[in-house]
C-alpha cells in the first residue's frame, strides 16, 4: 500500500466527505513544496505558474459554502485584476454577491497549503465540522474567469474540484468581477422579494442600460473616452453598448483582449492612480476638457480624468466619484419628500485625500466612517447607513441601500409631481448601480448620469474640492508582521519608535498626515504621507519610507537614494 493510501485508511473523519474522489482529484494537483497561500482581501493571489492546485482545492471549499447555505449559489471568480498578466488568483462569492465571511479565510488558508491529501481532507474535515456542514446536501456553484492566458488551466482545476464534491455548476465563461458578483445574487433572489434581476448576462444588461435610459435628461456633447485596459472590460463595454442606444457616446481604447502582454501593460486604473499620470495610449487621444476613465483589468475599478485647457492632467479617483455620489443622492433623498428620509453616509479608508474627508464631513455634513483598506471592511461599514457609499480612493466602490431604505422607498407616496420624479429617479438609481462590489461599469454610468443631471463637465465636478498633494511608496522589509497597527490602520503600535518619529514629522508639515502599514496583498509595507504642497508631501513620504526601511531590518548601504534619513 502507498503512503498515501495507508495515511487515507487511517483518517478518522467526522463528516462523511468523498475522500476516494478527493483523494484522487488532489494527487493531480500535488501542492508545490515551499509555497504558502494566505486567503487575504482580495482571495488567493500569486504567480500563476503554481496556482493550480490552489483554484483546484477553492472549488471544493465553494462547494461546501454552497452545501452550508442551503445549496445556494456560491460564485467563484478566476482574476488577478490590474495585477500583472502572469499573476493569478481567485475567490468566493457568497450568496448575495459579497466576498466570502472572514471566518472562513483561516480554514480556506489551512486547507491551500495542506502538504497532502490525507492533510487535505482533515482540514476538510475540520471545516465541515466548525461551521456543521451537511455534506449530504447539493451543492451549487457559478464560475467565471478573466482574459489571462492561464485561465483556462486554472478553470479546469476548478472543474476537477467541483466534480470531486458533485457540484451542479453554471460556467458564466469571460466576464467581469462585478458581473460575476451580480449573477450570484440573481441566481439566489430569483423570483423571490429581494430580486436582483434576471440571471443571465443579457440580463445585467438589460437591467444596466433601461435604468440609464430611465434616468439620463439630455444629449451630451462629445463622447467618453474609456480605456478598458486590454482586459475583460473591453468585452464588457462593447456588449453594453449594443444595449445603450446612440444616446451614450463613447469611444473604447485599450480593447486589445487576449493580445500576449498587454493586459493592464501601461493602461488601466490602477496605471492611473499609482503614477497619476494619463497612460501614453492616450496621448493625442483625449481632447482637452474630455472625459476620460480607466477600468481595471476584472472592471471592479475605475479612475475618471480629464485635461484642462492647458493640457494638464487631473485626477478624478475613487474620493472624488465618491465625493460626487455621496453630495447628489443626499440632495436627491431630500426631494423625495419621505416621512424618514434614508441616512446617507459615506465609507473611506486611510488613503481618502484629507480634503475629501473634509468636504464630504464639513461642507456636505455627511457621516463618514473610516475603516481598514479592504473592500469587506468598507462594504461591512456601509451596510450600517440607509444608503451607504463606499469608495476606497483607488477607484473601487458603490452604494448600498438596506432593506430598510428599499422598503421605506417602495412604500412612498410622493405628494407633489417633484417629490415624484425624485422618487422614480432614485428607484431607476437602485437598478443602475451594482449594489453586490464595485463596479466600473455600473460606477461609469452613475457618474455619467450624476453630471448630466448637474450639468456638471468634470472640471465642475473637480471643483467640489482640491486634492491635497499626496505621495504612496511601497517598502520592502524584511519582515512585514513587524508592522502593527490601529485606529483603522492610521497608527503603529509596533514599532512605537517609528510611531512616535511619523507624529514628529507629520507635525512639522502644514495640512500633513502620514501613515506606515503591512500591505495585506503584497509582501511590503506601504507609506502613505500627504501635505500642502507636492514638494512637502514627497519630502514627507521619503522621510517615513527611509525609517520604515531601516526599522524593517534592511541593509542602509542599499537604502534607495531619493529615501530620506
Ligand atoms: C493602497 C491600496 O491601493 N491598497 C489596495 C491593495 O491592498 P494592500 O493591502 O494595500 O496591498 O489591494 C487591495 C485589494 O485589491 C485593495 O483593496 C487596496 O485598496
Ligand atoms: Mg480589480
Amino acid at each position: 500500500m502507498s503512503n498515501t493510501a495507508q495515511a487515507l485508511k487511517s483518517l478518522q473523519l467526522r463528516n462523511n466527505l468523498p475522500i476516494a474522489a478527493l483523494a484522487a482529484a488532489c494527487e493531480q494537483y500535488p501542492k508545490p513544496e515551499g509555497h504558502l497561500y494566505s486567503y487575504g482581501t482580495a482571495g488567493f493571489r500569486s504567480h500563476s505558474k503554481w496556482f493550480e492546485p490552489v483554484v483546484f482545492r477553492v472549488g471544493v471549499i465553494a462547494a461546501l459554502r454552497s452545501k452550508r447555505h442551503s445549496s445556494k449559489f456560491i460564485g467563484v471568480m478566476i482574476t488577478a485584476s490590474h495585477n500583472p498578466e502572469d499573476d493569478n488568483g481567485v475567490k468566493i462569492v457568497d450568496p448575495r454577491g459579497e466576498m466570502l465571511q472572514t471566518e472562513w479565510e483561516p480554514y480556506c488558508t489551512k486547507i491551500a497549503n495542506a502538504p497532502d491529501p490525507a492533510s487535505f481532507i482533515t482540514a476538510l474535515d475540520d471545516l465541515c465540522t466548525k461551521f456543521k456542514i451537511d455534506v449530504s446536501k447539493r451543492s451549487k456553484v457559478v464560475y467565471a474567469y478573466d482574459t489571462r492566458p492561464s485561465c483556462p488551466a486554472l478553470v479546469k482545476a476548478l472543474q476537477l474540484g467541483l466534480a470531486a464534491m458533485e457540484t451542479e455548476t453554471i460556467n458564466e465563461g469571460v466576464r467581469t468581477t462585478p458581473q460575476l458578483h451580480y449573477m450570484t445574487r440573481a441566481l439566489n433572489t430569483q423570483g423571490t422579494k429581494d430580486d436582483y434581476g434576471e440571471p443571465s448576462i443579457p440580463g445585467y444588461y438589460k437591467k444596466l442600460s433601461s435604468a440609464w435610459k430611465r434616468l439620463i435628461r439630455r444629449r451630451e456633447e462629445g463622447s467618453l473616452l474609456i480605456d478598458c485596459a486590454n482586459g475583460v472590460g473591453a468585452i464588457a463595454m462593447k456588449e453594453l453598448l449594443e444595449y445603450l442606444s446612440d444616446d451614450f457616446k463613447a469611444t473604447l481604447v485599450n480593447t486589445d483582449v487576449f493580445v500576449p502582454g498587454v493586459l493592464n501593460n501601461m493602461c488601466g486604473a490602477d496605471y492611473v492612480k499609482t503614477k497619476q499620470e494619463l497612460p501614453p495610449s492616450l496621448k493625442g487621444v483625449l481632447k482637452a476638457g474630455q472625459r476620460g476613465c480607466s477600468l481595471d483589468g476584472d472592471a471592479d475599478r475605475l479612475m475618471y480624468y480629464y485635461l484642462d485647457e492647458k493640457n494638464i492632467f487631473h485626477m478624478l479617483d475613487g474620493d472624488k466619484i465618491s465625493a460626487l455620489i455621496a453630495g447628489y443622492l443626499v440632495e436627491k433623498v431630500k426631494l423625495c419628500g419621505f416621512k424618514e428620509p434614508p441616512r446617507v453616509g459615506v465609507v473611506q479608508t486611510a488613503y481618502a485625500n484629507g480634503n475629501s474627508t473634509k468636504y464630504m464631513q464639513k461642507t456636505k455634513a455627511l457621516p463618514l466612517v473610516c475603516v481598514s483598506t479592504g473592500v469587506k471592511h468598507l462594504h461591512h461599514a456601509a451596510e450600517k447607513f440607509g444608503i451607504g457609499v463606499y469608495f476606497e480612493a483607488n477607484g473601487h466602490g458603490t452604494v448600498l441601500f438596506s432593506s430598510d431604505t428599499l422598503e421605506n422607498i417602495r412604500k412612498h407616496e410622493p405628494q407633489t409631481p417633484t417629490q415624484d420624479d425624485n422618487t422614480k429617479d432614485l428607484k431607476a438609481l437602485i437598478d443602475l448601480i451594482n449594489s453586490t462590489v464595485g463596479d466600473a461599469i455600473s460606477d461609469m454610468l452613475l457618474v455619467e448620469v450624476i453630471l448630466n443631471h448637474l450639468r456638471y463637465d468634470a472640471r465642475a465636478w473637480d471643483s467640489l474640492y482640491t486634492d491635497l498633494p499626496n505621495k504612496l511608496v511601497k517598502v520592502n522589509v524584511k519582515n512585514r508582521a513587524d508592522f502593527q497597527t490601529e485606529v483603522a490602520e492610521r497608527r503603529l503600535t509596533h514599532p512605537a519608535e517609528l510611531q512616535r518619529f511619523v507624529d514628529s514629522q507629520v507635525a512639522k508639515y502644514p495640512d500633513g498626515r502620514g501613515f506606515i502599514r503591512p500591505s495585506g496583498t503584497e509582501d511590503a509595507v506601504r507609506v502613505y504621507a500627504e501635505a500642502a504642497s507636492k514638494f512637502e508631501a514627497e519630502q514627507l513620504a521619503n522621510y517615513l519610507a527611509g525609517w520604515t526601511y531601516d526599522f524593517g531590518g534592511m541593509d542602509p548601504a542599499q537604502r534607495p537614494k531619493e529615501y530620506l534619513r
